[in-house]
């Protein structure tokens, strides 16, 4: 029996969210929208060419402003398509544009092969090669560059065209043309986020970077994850008419406020008692943070665990959150026996030798929400089918990377492998596998953290874009993480739910405070963030 959903109504999924399409499900929501007899492929081309104008135009006003001119470079699929409409509206509107193709005028699409011929009653359409690129790149008045090489179709590194990458790259740097790429900077994956056939840390020295990415109908899980966001630039999605269609992959946005307000005629106990477990004398601080981090987020009663000897040292350090000497795991599991405490939390600062696994034992047998982060999943590095054996559907996993690696080398190693075709291996498919290993939520921490339940469900959570915030990088935000998913989940958030609402409030937390944060300052920065949202 689970007791910790029993207090709040599960309320899944309520947050917004808004589904992440990858390349094949974009190319089925295309067809189905073309089978249906309302939209034609070509419809659906001029108007993506008209929003990326219409983005264009809206981000830089001024380039209305005086003669203008624009170099498009069109790929051989249908994101060049794209590029042929740009550039004849941007003509219709009085710019001189020079048109590039890359690949076989023959072979192109049939709707691009269409748009193709169109601009060709217009103007002229030259090869992409060096030599072409190098006579735009000291060309004066070249306002705006339109990257329509390649969008969700690439599938192979974009290397075999270096040379032309490269002086796309050079020439961005010297001329600063603003460059808005249609769908996605041509190299980067819209599935993984991956430019493929780079190794990650050197890719944006060579990639193309757009000013500002113009997509269609929905956002690609590319657009957020990894390299995506620098990629990107910014991101603006337009509408082509397509239905919404409902995604396993989602992006996480605001919770509802009511998940998170305690109105009503209650008390302490109808928000449930979490407890954290704490390390030796010593190491606590990891505990207190995310012991903090679960009374703010909204738990009735928070409670630190810890060895006898540490009794003292919290007691020190600790007035609204109570301390609880426990005697080994015989004093977890009689502690445990009050089913009053509905949420836990493992791992920050609890050690890696066997006490910390058999604690992990004894509070996976109570079958409550249970946290397990940091210590008590390395503990199991050596074996972790012995974790997967024990782990329930009431827990949460929160690993960063490297520990990540530790229970899922398998799924690390493909990530960390280069990726050379596309769609590329993503953090989102390890992310997935991993929560349907080991059985319940997974939270992979980094700037695209990434939540997957073992039903296939998975939300990304970007500190990216308008909501970057690289000064939560600091050390102890993870423990604060924690406490806070446990705060939720005592309070009685279902799993999923808990690591969505704690991850974005986490970056809130850490936006609302801004530069200079340390972990200590996220859980005081949530009763800002509350108010913010009305609660
Ligand atoms: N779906 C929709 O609803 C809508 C889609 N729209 C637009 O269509 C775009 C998708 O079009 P797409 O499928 O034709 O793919 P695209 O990215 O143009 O490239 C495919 C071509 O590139 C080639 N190729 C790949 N990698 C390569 C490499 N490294 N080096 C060289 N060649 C490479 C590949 O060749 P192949 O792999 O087959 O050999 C193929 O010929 C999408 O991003 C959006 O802009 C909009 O119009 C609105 C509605
Ligand atoms: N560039 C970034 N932007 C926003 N958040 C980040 C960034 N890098 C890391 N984080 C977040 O900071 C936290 C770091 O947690 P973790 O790696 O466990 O560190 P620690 O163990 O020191 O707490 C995670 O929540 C992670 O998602
Ligand atoms: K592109």
């Amino acid at each position: 029996m689970i007791t910790s959903h029993t207090k709040e109504a599960k309320l899944n999924r309520s947050f917004s969210h808004a589904p992440l399409l990858t390349a094949t499900e974009m190319r089925a929501a295309e067809q189905a929208a073309m089978a249906g007899g309302g939209v034609t492929g070509l419809d659906l081309m001029e108007r993506a060419g008209a929003g990326v104008v219409a983005a264009a135009l809206a981000e830089w006003p001024d380039l209305e402003e005086g003669a203008q001119r624009a170099v498009v470079l069109c790929g051989p699929g249908n994101n060049g398509g794209d590029g042929f409409v740009i550039a004849r509206l941007l003509h219709a509107r009085g710019w001189r544009v020079d048109v590039f193709l890359l690949g076989d005028a023959e072979r192109l699409p049939p709707d691009a092969r269409h748009n193709f011929l169109r601009w060709q009653e217009i103007g002229q359409v030259d090869p992409l090669t060096d030599d072409a690129l190098d006579r735009f790149a000291g060309a004066e008045g070249v306002a705006l560059v339109v990257d329509a090489l390649f969008g969700t179709g690439l599938t192979r590194p974009f290397l075999d065209l270096g040379a032309v990458r490269g002086r796309l790259a050079a020439w961005q740097a010297a001329a600063q043309p603003r460059i808005v790429a249609v769908d996605v900077p041509s190299g980067l994956c819209s599935d993984s986020g991956r430019y493929l056939g780079h190794d990650d840390s050197a890719a944006l020295d060579t990639a193309i970077k757009a000013d500002l990415t113009v997509s269609f109908h929905s956002a690609k899980p590319g657009h957020y994850l990894a390299q995506g966001p620098e990629g990107c630039g910014k991101l603006v999605v337009c509408d082509i008419g397509l239905d919404r269609a409902e995604a396993p992959t989602w992006l996480a946005q605001a919770p509802l406020a009511g998940r998170l307000s305690k109105a009503g005629p209650s008390h302490k106990y109808a928000h449930g008692h979490a407890v954290v477990l704490s390390g030796p004398p010593g190491k606590g601080g990891a505990a207190r943070l995310a012991a903090r981090g679960a009374l703010r987020v909204g738990a009735g009663l928070v409670t630190v665990g810890c060895p006898l000897r540490a009794v003292a040292e919290h007691a020190g350090r600790l007035d609204a959150i109570m301390v609880h000497g426990l005697d080994g795991t015989a004093g977890l599991a009689e502690m445990l026996e009050d089913m009053r405490y509905t949420g836990l939390c493992l791992g920050p600062g609890l050690g890696l030798g066997p006490a910390t696994g058999e604690l992990v034992r004894t509070a996976l047998a109570a079958r409550r929400g249970t946290v397990l982060d940091a210590d008590a999943l390395s503990r199991f590095q050596r074996d972790p089918a012995v974790l997967f054996g024990m782990l329930h559907e009431a827990c949460v996993l929160t690993p960063h990377m490297g520990e990540f690696a530790r229970l899922f080398p398998d799924l690390a190693e493909q990530l960390r492998a280069e990726a050379t075709r596309g769609p590329a291996f993503s953090k989102v498919d390890a992310c997935r596998a991993a929560a349907a290993r080991a059985g319940c939520v997974v939270l992979l921490k980094g700037r695209d953290t990434v939540i997957a339940a073992p039903d296939g469900q998975v939300a990304i959570h970007a500190a990216a874009y308008e909501r970057a915030a690289p000064w939560l990088a600091t050390a102890g935000a993870g423990d604060v993480l924690a406490g806070m998913i446990c705060g939720l989940l005592a309070r009685g958030v279902d799993p999923l739910g808990a690591a969505v609402t704690a991850a974005w409030l986490h970056v809130e937390a850490a936006r609302s405070y801004g530069p200079g944060l340390i972990a200590e300052d996220l859980p005081e920065a949530l009763p800002r963030v509350f108010r913010g949202m009305g609660l």
